[in-house]
C-alpha cells in the first residue's frame, strides 16, 4: 500500500472534516501518499483528484460540512460509471480508498471491493445513525445537540402561548434522532417509523396533559413516519404537517408545526463527534495498511473496532424500547 484516497459521500455530517484530517495525517505518518477526491463517487468518475498534504487539512477540525464536498451520484450505481471510476483510480496509482458516508455509500464500497483490485473501507458518517453493528455514526451527536437546542427554544414560546407544537426532525427511515432528542428535550410524545401509533392516542395524551395543568405539549416526529396517515403525509409533503392538521382537527387546540430541516446537518462538530471521527479514521488507515478490505469501522462500548459492511447495512428496524418507555414515563 503506497497511495490511498479519501472521499465523503451522501448527506454530509458534522465530523466529516475531523475524519478527513485524521485519514490524511495518519496516512502521512505511516509514509503513505494521500489523494483527496471531491464530490464523492462523482469525483471518482470525473477524476476530480488532488494531492493532500498535512497542511491540506489545517484548520478544519472545528468546521461543519466536508472540505471534500459531497454528492449523491446515480451514475456510480451503474456498471459503466463504476468502470470509469476504477480506471481513473488505477491511472492515479491508488491502492486503497477510505469512504466516509452512510448506508448507500457503504454499498458503493462493497461494489468497489467486489469488482476491482482497489481495497476500500468505510467510515460511518451520517446524522441518521441508521447502521447496524455500531452504537454511533459520525455527525449524530452534533445533530442531536442542535435538535435539543431547537426544542428548548420552541418550548419557551409553546409555554408562553400554551400551545401544542409538532417538531419534525430528520431520519430518512430511522427514528433514532427523534427518540433520543425526544427524551433529552422532554417531548410529550415521540413518533417514529418503527413504532405503531394512532393519531387518537397522541391527541388523548395531549388533552390529558393540558387538563392536568401542563402549559405546553411537544410532539417529536421523525420525517420517516408514514403510517398511519400515509395519504395525508403525501398531501402535506411532511408527516409533521399531517400530524399538526390531525391534532387541530381532533382536539381543536392551537397547534403549530416546525420542520427543523437542514439546519440539523450543519454546525461545528461536538467534542464527541470530533473524537470518534478522529479515532475511526485512524483505524481505517491502519486496517488498509493491514491489507483488509470491505470492512466498516465501528464504535461499540467506547471501543473502535471493525465489522463486515454486509452486517452494518442490514436494515434492523429496531428502536431501543427502554428509552422509548422511559421518555413516555418522564413526560406524563
Ligand atoms: N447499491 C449501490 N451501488 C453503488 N453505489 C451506491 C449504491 N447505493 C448508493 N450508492 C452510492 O452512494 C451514494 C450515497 O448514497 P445515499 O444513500 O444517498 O447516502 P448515504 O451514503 O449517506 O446513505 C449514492 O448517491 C451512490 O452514488
Ligand atoms: O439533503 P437531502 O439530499 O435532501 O437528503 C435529506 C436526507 O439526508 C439525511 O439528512 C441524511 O441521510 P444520509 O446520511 O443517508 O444521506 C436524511 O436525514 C434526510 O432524509
Ligand atoms: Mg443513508
Amino acid at each position: 500500500m503506497k497511495k490511498i484516497a479519501v472521499l465523503t459521500s451522501g448527506g454530509d455530517a458534522p465530523g466529516m472534516n475531523p475524519a478527513i484530517r485524521s485519514v490524511v495525517r495518519t496516512a502521512i505518518y505511516h509514509g503513505l501518499e494521500v489523494v483527496g477526491i471531491r464530490h464523492g463517487y462523482k469525483g471518482l468518475i470525473e477524476k476530480d483528484f488532488f494531492p493532500m498534504k498535512r497542511g491540506s487539512v489545517a484548520d478544519i477540525v472545528q468546521r461543519g460540512g466536508t472540505i471534500l464536498l459531497s454528492a449523491r451520484c446515480e451514475e456510480f450505481k451503474t456498471e459503466a460509471g463504476r468502470k470509469k471510476a476504477y480506471a481513473n483510480m488505477q491511472e492515479e496509482g491508488i491502492d486503497g480508498l477510505v469512504v466516509i458516508g452512510g448506508d448507500g455509500s457503504l454499498r458503493g464500497v462493497q461494489k468497489i471491493n467486489a469488482e476491482s483490485d482497489i481495497k476500500a473501507v468505510g467510515i460511518p458518517g451520517t446524522i441518521d445513525n441508521d447502521l447496524a453493528c455500531t452504537d454511533y455514526t459520525i455527525g449524530v451527536d452534533t445533530a442531536m445537540n442542535t435538535i435539543v437546542e431547537a426544542i428548548n427554544k420552541i418550548r419557551d414560546t409553546a409555554t408562553s402561548h400554551e400551545r401544542t407544537f409538532v417538531i419534525e426532525c430528520m431520519g430518512r427511515d430511522s427514528g433514532y434522532l427523534a427518540l433520543m432528542t425526544g427524551l433529552a428535550g422532554g417531548a410529550e410524545y415521540i413518533l417514529v417509523p418503527e413504532i405503531d401509533f394512532t393519531p387518537q392516542q397522541v391527541c388523548d395524551k395531549i388533552t390529558q396533559g393540558f387538563k392536568r395543568g401542563k402549559l405546553h405539549s411537544l410532539i417529536l416526529i421523525a420525517e420517516g413516519v408514514k403510517a398511519p396517515f400515509a395519504d395525508l403525509t403525501e398531501y402535506h409533503g411532511s408527516p409533521g404537517m399531517a400530524m399538526g392538521d390531525l391534532i387541530r382537527e381532533k382536539t381543536g387546540m392551537e397547534t403549530r408545526v416546525t420542520i427543523l430541516g437542514h439546519l440539523q446537518r450543519g454546525g461545528s462538530p461536538t467534542a464527541t463527534d470530533r473524537i470518534v471521527a478522529s479515532r475511526m479514521a485512524a483505524k481505517a488507515v491502519e486496517i488498509l495498511l493491514d491489507g483488509q478490505r470491505d470492512k466498516m469501522i465501528n464504535y461499540l462500548n467506547n471501543s473502535i473496532g471493525v465489522c463486515e459492511i454486509e452486517n452494518a447495512i442490514k436494515k434492523t428496524e429496531t428502536i431501543n424500547m427502554d428509552i422509548y418507555n422511559l421518555a413516555n414515563i418522564l413526560s406524563m
